[in-house]
């Protein structure tokens, strides 16, 4: 298929290199890219041979006096396809030793490093499966026993299967990741660190039976391989946007894998499962984009993009930004799934406030309720707390009726109908306490906002609903958003990770009337934390019932991150002191010695006092710090962070330190001691993910230290 207008791609390498040339090339690499994606021919435009290229297809184009671009520009089709920027000398040097070519089984546009010159490259035949190149020595131990056609369907160059049969170690393959085209590295990693090779070939392998044409790279650029390494600016403002945040990679370059759940018709609801760092939010942004941009997207229909907490759904309004056009941001509605209930139920003339368990006036309520305990019913106060969280509010429970009938599956201390006649006074008693404050709790007014459709007093309804932190809605809170979508295709995206459930118990999308049958999904490749940091955090939830969000249960022995980095640091100190003392050092080390800047730097503690504990002790040792607040983190703010485990959930920062894992502290010592087996159960399973989700904030450097008596976890 040829366009007839030029097409013009730029690569996500020709991003890095721009990103670390100095701001004044950048203006010109800038004035370039423009005039040259206006016309690719014109005359000021000079493509100059490269000698002892690789690849013939490879140009040199002029920025200024010092610096080139290199450019893919094939003899055949009106492809043009940027692919470095550097120093005269070093663009050179980096295009003699590179190649950009099809993959003739996958059709994937690759780049990569090569050694072998264009005429002592085995060439397969395009498209053909026979491929008979001449047959390597295999090693004697060899890491993968598979044939040359097996390689190639995994996106391995023609050029590079002897050397990837000859591997014998991972250390060895790891060695070989520059050479190899991303995707074929990644195939091959996966498959070493025990993925099944079916579903590698479903993944990397060719996506369909077409006979591949080696020389069409406008078709190539089509192929979703293709798309997470190169991409086609729709218009100058995407352009600009590009080049305004080279390093945002995440804004065009999607991994195939994120791709097919975006870009594609559902025909109903769907569950995107994923570990932390797999791409969940960035698939949740980029999917309310797709849908809102669509032709057929009705006029004046809204998208509800929702989130459990107030501040993820700030981080995506802005993130957004850098994606959506203003049209296409006007039809997104972006807010946390409590803020929406509080004003819906407010327009609807009702006045309560949403209030929750740490609030004064819930708690004046709660302890004038607790007035109505029976007293020969032996069970310890927290059991109240409990089936109040557990029974009454997720079940809706009214009456004293409702109660005799309501399930208490899951609840550790069986009651008999007199002694929950005998305590349903305590739970009226709170509902009427609040209701005389004004007051409503977040699981009582989503009931009235259910109600209010039912009845029709309200009409609101969204085209379509993107949910992301999945894992903490209510069952309730599900029910409620099945109400405000109608049942059609691509009605509800749910993107959650239950590993990270820090808010709720288990949910059940099946029970709320939302049917994924068929279409649960689940992302792999970690992007943010490194290998060794992946697997201390996911060593922290080993052995744990962790769900799918559907009655069903998910694991993590799948999930892997390509990125090398050191091993977690666990230090354990005899006191506070001497732990801060520590802790003010490492932070120095990074600031000074890894360039790391101080805002890219956490300090998680588990409770807001321990925060302000060891914020000060960083001030007293000359640390500029700063408290993450309700607000979105400013970067540009100078200091260390120091954030609570709550608070640091969907943030990520070059290096992260997790301070006071003491006894008592992780887990909690909670107040109110249950006696109940199954809350202590889950109680730690909630401590455990809050640890879980603060070690995978690290994206390179993380630290986890005690002082006193460390926590059972460590
Ligand atoms: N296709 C991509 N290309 C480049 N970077 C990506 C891509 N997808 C995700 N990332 C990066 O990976 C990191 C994690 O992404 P994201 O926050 O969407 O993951 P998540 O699964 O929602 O994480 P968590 O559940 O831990 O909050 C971010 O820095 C994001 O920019």
């Amino acid at each position: 298929m040829t366009n007839l207008a030029p097409k013009i791609a730029l690569g996500s390498d020709f991003l890095t290199a721009y990103s670390r040339i100095p701001k004044k090339q950048q203006r010109s690499v800038m004035n370039f890219v423009t005039r040259f994606r206006a016309n690719p021919r014109a005359p000021g435009i000079n493509y100059e041979v490269i000698r002892h290229a690789r690849d013939k297809n490879l140009r040199s184009v002029r920025i200024d006096q010092d610096y080139r671009g290199i450019v893919l520009s094939p003899e055949q089709g009106d492809v043009y396809v940027l692919l470095w920027v550097d120093k005269h000398d070093d663009a050179y040097d980096w295009a003699a030793r590179h190649r950009c070519e099809i993959n003739p089984r996958t059709g994937a546009l690759q780049l990569y490093e090569s050694e072998t010159l264009p005429e002592d490259q085995p060439q397969p035949a395009a498209g053909k499966p026979e491929y008979a190149a001449p047959q390597p020595q295999p090693a004697a131990n060899p890491l993968f026993n598979l044939d040359s056609e097996t390689l190639l369907s995994l996106g391995v160059p023609a050029g590079h299967l002897d050397a990837v049969q000859q591997l014998t170690s991972d250390e060895q393959l790891e060695t070989m990741e520059r050479k190899l085209p991303v995707e074929a590295f990644e195939a091959l990693y996966l498959l070493a660190a025990g993925t099944s090779l079916h579903d590698i070939l479903q993944d990397y392998g060719p996506q369909s039976s077409e006979t591949i044409d080696t020389s069409d790279y406008a078709s190539a650029l089509e192929r979703s391989h293709s798309q997470r390494q190169f991409h086609v600016p729709e218009d100058e403002q995407e352009l600009g946007r590009m080049l305004n945040a080279p390093l945002d990679k995440w804004r065009v370059f999607l991994h195939p894998t994120q791709r097919s759940l975006v870009e594609r018709d559902w025909n109903g609801p769907v569950r995107v499962l994923g570990g932390a760092g797999t791409g969940k939010t960035v698939v949740a942004m980029h999917r309310a984009r797709w849908l809102v941009s669509r032709p057929d997207w009705p006029k004046n229909a809204n998208l509800l993009f929702t989130t459990f907490t107030s501040n993820l759904a700030l981080d995506i309004r802005e993130n957004l930004k850098a994606i959506c056009t203003p049209e296409q941001l006007q039809r997104i509605e972006v807010i946390n799934l409590d803020a929406w209930v509080s004003q819906f139920v407010r327009r609807n003339g009702f006045q309560s406030r949403v209030v929750y368990s740490g609030n004064p006036l819930y708690q004046e309520s709660w302890n004038l309720a607790q007035g109505l305990r029976p007293s020969d019913l032996d069970v310890h106060a927290q059991f109240y707390e409990e089936e109040w969280q557990r029974v009454i509010l997720p079940q809706q429970v009214r009456t004293r009726q409702d109660y005799f009938l309501a399930s208490r599956t899951g609840r550790g201390v069986a009651l008999n109908r007199r002694q929950r006649a005998d305590i349903w006074p305590v739970f009226e008693e709170m509902r009427a306490q609040l209701a005389r404050r004004d007051a409503i709790t977040a699981e009582d007014a989503i009931h009235q906002a259910i109600d209010i459709l039912r009845q029709g007093q309200d009409s609101r309804q969204y085209h379509a609903i993107v949910v992301d932190e999945g894992q903490d809605f209510t069952a309730q809170a599900y029910s409620l958003l099945r109400h405000l979508a109608p049942e059609q295709p691509n009605d509800i995206f749910i993107v959650g990770d239950a590993h990270q459930r820090i808010y709720q118990r288990t949910t059940s999308l099946r029970a709320s009337g939302i049917n994924i049958t068929g279409r649960g999904r689940k992302l792999k490749i970690n992007y943010r934390t490194t290998e060794l940091i992946r697997r201390y955090a996911t060593a922290l939830l080993e052995n744990q019932p962790i769900d799918d969000l559907d009655e069903g249960s998910d694991s993590s022995h799948d999930y892997r991150s390509l990125v090398q980095g050191e091993a977690p640091v666990v230090q354990q100190f005899g006191n506070t002191q001497e732990e801060t003392g520590w802790l003010a050092h490492q932070i120095r080390e990074l600031i000074e010695q890894d360039e790391i800047q101080a805002s890219d730097i956490c300090v998680v503690a588990r409770t807001n006092y321990l925060c302000e504990q060891y914020e000060q002790a960083l001030q007293d040792q000359g640390l500029e710090t700063w408290r993450l607040s309700r607000e979105r983190d400013n970067r540009q703010h100078p200091g260390v962070r120091l954030a609570t485990m709550h608070r640091i959930k969907g943030l990520e920062f070059r290096a992260v330190f997790i301070v006071a894992v003491n006894d008592q502290v992780v887990p909690l010592k909670y107040s109110g001691h249950t006696d109940d087996p199954v809350e202590q159960r889950l109680g730690e399973l909630t401590e455990r993910a809050l640890f879980h989700v603060a070690a995978t904030r690290a994206m390179r450097h993380l630290y986890v230290s005690s002082s006193g008596k460390p926590s059972p976890f460590l």
